[in-house]
């Protein structure tokens, strides 16, 4: 069943099942939930019932989701079956741990038939529901993501509006809200307005909890997360690896270009900066005249015994160490120090503090960046300590309601490359197009 990063230990199987009128966000908090689960190795995939409803009515308008419409009625009770069907066939084949029905569930009927089935099958409901009487937030909703959708191909967007909110108030006709009283018996959680309020009622294990504590940290305002390695060191000319030295001079010229780029890429907002403990984050960050925190979590990897010492020293000294991290460079432990594994345990609160915050510039460490990045961008494990992440280069994020946008921007300053392949204890890029997934970073484009 894979090794977890928060305890398993009665290896659940929960369903998640979204409840919400459309343009509620429930295939955002899905597809964040997910990507925040498999990032700490639970197995977890959403099933969006609005995907299986396309097989049988790909451009549906409103009249559709009117519940009289007794065609249209079919139609949109077997995609759910087909949803649900997938699965109960990946929680057995695929060992699933945490499923997400990601659907408007919005009668009790239709939850009562969800929960029956669950129990059937030793899997653990649990109901989220996101409730928002804010009309702005589901206009912007709308805007924001459903013009745009497969359902409105070919449609102008006001038109595509309109129908949108006719779609919603066919659902409100039908509506039925989660109910302390009368769902007192089951397990669920209510965002009331995002996360205004929240409401959580007989949520029993430790992994319901989790997912609880995660989606309250959720936020929808629009901000950039920077990131940023250290200018390079000392060591890294020396291509010595953990240590703190301090900046090279080609690594304190990054720290003073590095207040104008951020200058120019942030504008007027304001922002937070978080570096690790070390000198070489502290003199990356010495001339940006914004608030500054540090993170003893931030700190690089620790690489044990390793610590100062070149590839080319490790390979020599522990030969069977250095092949054994190669072959499993996410889960290889050095000698008395970490893992990728236990990097992303001491990262777990980095990132529930960075979904609670605004504007963020990190300036970190390469194998805590990779950690970062790959939770952004949903990034394998398999793949994410083999990335390339290059000295000297500014890195924006910006949340977006399916998905991360990226942007690099270099400073022009020269630097070393700590980059190491697989098979060699040599240092550098040796671009390889077939490897081109794991140089992301590396790649022109933004
Ligand atoms: N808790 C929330 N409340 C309201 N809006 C949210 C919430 N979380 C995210 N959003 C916003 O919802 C939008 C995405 O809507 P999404 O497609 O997820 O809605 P949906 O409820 O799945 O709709 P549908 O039922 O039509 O599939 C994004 O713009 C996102 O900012």
């Amino acid at each position: 069943m894979g090794t977890y990063t928060v305890s398993n230990a009665q290896n659940l199987r929960i369903c998640v099942v979204m409840v919400g009128l459309p343009a509620r966000g429930k295939s955002f908090i899905s597809q964040k939930i997910v990507r925040y689960l498999s990032w700490l190795s639970f197995k977890a995939k959403s099933f969006n019932v609005g995907g299986y409803r396309r097989k049988g009515a790909p451009r549906p308008s409103a009249d559709f989701f009117d519940y009289s419409n007794a065609e249209a009625y079919k139609i949109r009770e077997q995609a759910v079956k087909e949803a649900v069907e997938d699965m109960m066939k990946w929680f057995e084949e695929e060992e699933g741990c945490v499923a997400i029905l990601d659907a408007t569930n919005s009668t009790r009927v239709r939850r009562n038939w969800i929960l029956k089935l669950c129990r059937e099958n030793c899997i653990e409901p649990m109901f989220l529901e996101s409730w928002c009487d804010d009309e702005d937030v589901v206009l912007r909703n709308i805007a924001d993501v459903k013009n745009s959708s497969p359902d409105y191909e070919g449609v102008d967007s006001e038109a595509a509006t309109s129908d949108f909110l006719e779609r919603i108030n066919k659902y409100k006709e039908v509506y039925q809200p989660l109910q302390d009283d009368i769902d007192k018996d089951l397990t669920f959680v209510r965002l009331i307005n995002v996360a205004q309020q929240v409401v959580i009622n007989r949520i029993e294990t430790y992994l319901e909890s989790r997912i609880v504590f995660y989606v309250m940290n959720l936020h929808i305002k629009p901000r950039y997360i920077w990131l940023s390695r250290h200018g390079e060191s000392i060591y890294n000319i020396e291509k010595k690896i953990g240590g703190d030295s301090s900046l090279s001079p080609r690594g304190l010229k990054y720290a003073a270009k590095l207040k104008e780029m951020v200058k120019e890429s942030a504008g007027d907002r304001d922002l937070t900066v978080w570096t690790s403990t070390l000198i070489r984050t502290q003199e990356t960050a010495q001339y940006l005249p914004y608030k500054q925190l540090q993170w003893k979590a931030l700190d690089e990897l620790d690489a044990g015994v390793c610590d100062g010492m070149t590839y080319e020293e490790i390979e020599e000294k522990y030969p069977e160490d250095f092949k054994a991290r190669d072959e499993d460079k996410y889960e290889y432990r050095y000698r008395g120090g970490e893992s990728y594994r236990d990097v992303v345990i001491r990262l777990e609160p980095i990132i529930m503090e960075l979904e609670r915050q605004e504007n963020i510039l990190i300036i970190t460490h390469q194998a805590v960046l990779r950690c970062i990045y790959a939770y952004f961008m949903n990034v394998p494990q398999e793949e994410s300590p083999w990335m390339s992440i290059p000295l000297h280069t500014l890195i924006r994020l910006e949340p977006r309601a399916y998905g991360t946008k990226v942007k690099k921007i270099k400073a022009d300053i020269p630097a070393v490359s700590t980059y190491k392949e697989r098979g060699t204890s040599q240092v550098g890029e040796t671009y390889d197009e077939k490897r081109k997934s794991l140089h992301i970073l590396n790649s022109t484009s933004d």
